[in-house]
């Protein structure tokens, strides 16, 4: 039997300071299939972003057990890779020096793996850019050469945490569509992280919806298979599209 992507085993968070501690997560078990898209909703504070950094290892969970490809995370791992909602693109190098540096980072670049970049700049249509500095970009540029860069180390585990919120609508259906046809034919999981109901819906296998403080998964939803084989722009005319996204804002309001 091959391991989970990700599995959560009764995780829980605390997070202790001097004068305080906050108790983010009771006790959450998931169990994340190599290849599935899952995405984490719910509101403000309820947890999401603790999730993904304990499957990013960097935090440990307070109690219970996270495992990663079948093994417990015990600190960051090269098999994960990860985008924020923030480009963080060093602004003193090119295009083309800010899409290899994860490479760099993990001793990979090489003449090979840095054509597979550039090869993925091209995919998302900025092979124009290579020489230009990310001042030179508009803000959706700017998030395409993030991708890019996190794509670029070729992941077995993509992180996202927010990562197309900054963008105006149509930049953000964009980027989502992208997203999707570079993913195609590749067994990589990805967990996002978004307040966005629409987004989770049009590109993910199963959402867990989360809530309360402390935060916890309330609901689980396995996407009705007419979203999923459409693509994110054609998903939002699913008859089923809809009334689920309704369903969703009701379940998130209630928190
Ligand atoms: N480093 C920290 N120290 C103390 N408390 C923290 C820390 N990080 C998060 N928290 C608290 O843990 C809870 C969950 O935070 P988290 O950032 O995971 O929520 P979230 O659902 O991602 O929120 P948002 O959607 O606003 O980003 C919140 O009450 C938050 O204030």
């Amino acid at each position: 039997m091959t391991a989970c992507a990700i599995e959560a085993n009764r995780a829980t968070k605390t997070y202790l300071s001097r004068q305080d501690q906050v108790e983010a997560l009771e006790p959450i078990s998931f169990q994340i299939n190599p290849g599935e898209f899952v995405s984490f909703i719910g509101s403000s504070g309820c947890g999401k972003s603790t999730v993904l950094s304990l499957v990013a290892g960097l935090i440990p969970p307070t109690s219970g057990e996270i495992f990663l490809f079948g093994r417990p995370v015990d600190g960051p791992s090269d098999r994960i890779s990860y985008m924020l909602q923030q480009d963080c693109l060093l602004d003193w190098r090119t295009v083309e020096e800010n899409i290899t540096l994860g490479l760099e980072f993990r001793g990979l670049k090489n003449k090979k793996t840095a054509g597979h970049a550039r090869y993925l700049l091209q995919e998302l249509g900025l092979g124009h850019t290579l020489h230009q500095y990310p001042s030179q970009l508009s803000g959706g540029m700017r998030q395409r050469v993030a991708l890019v860069r996190t794509l670029a180390v070729q992941p077995e585990l993509l992180l996202l945490d927010e990562p197309f919120s900054a963008l105006d609508y149509q930049n953000k259906l964009h980027l989502e569509e992208l997203l999707v046809n570079v993913l195609k034919g590749q067994r990589m999981t990805v967990l996002l992280v978004t307040h966005d109901l629409e987004e989770a819906l049009a590109l993910s296998d199963r959402i867990y919806v989360m809530g309360g403080h402390p935060g916890h998964i309330r609901r689980t939803l396995e996407v009705p298979e007419e979203i999923r084989q459409a693509t994110p722009l054609s998903a939002r005319d699913r008859p089923s599209f809809r009334p689920l996204f309704n369903e969703l804002w009701k379940e998130i309001d209630q928190t």
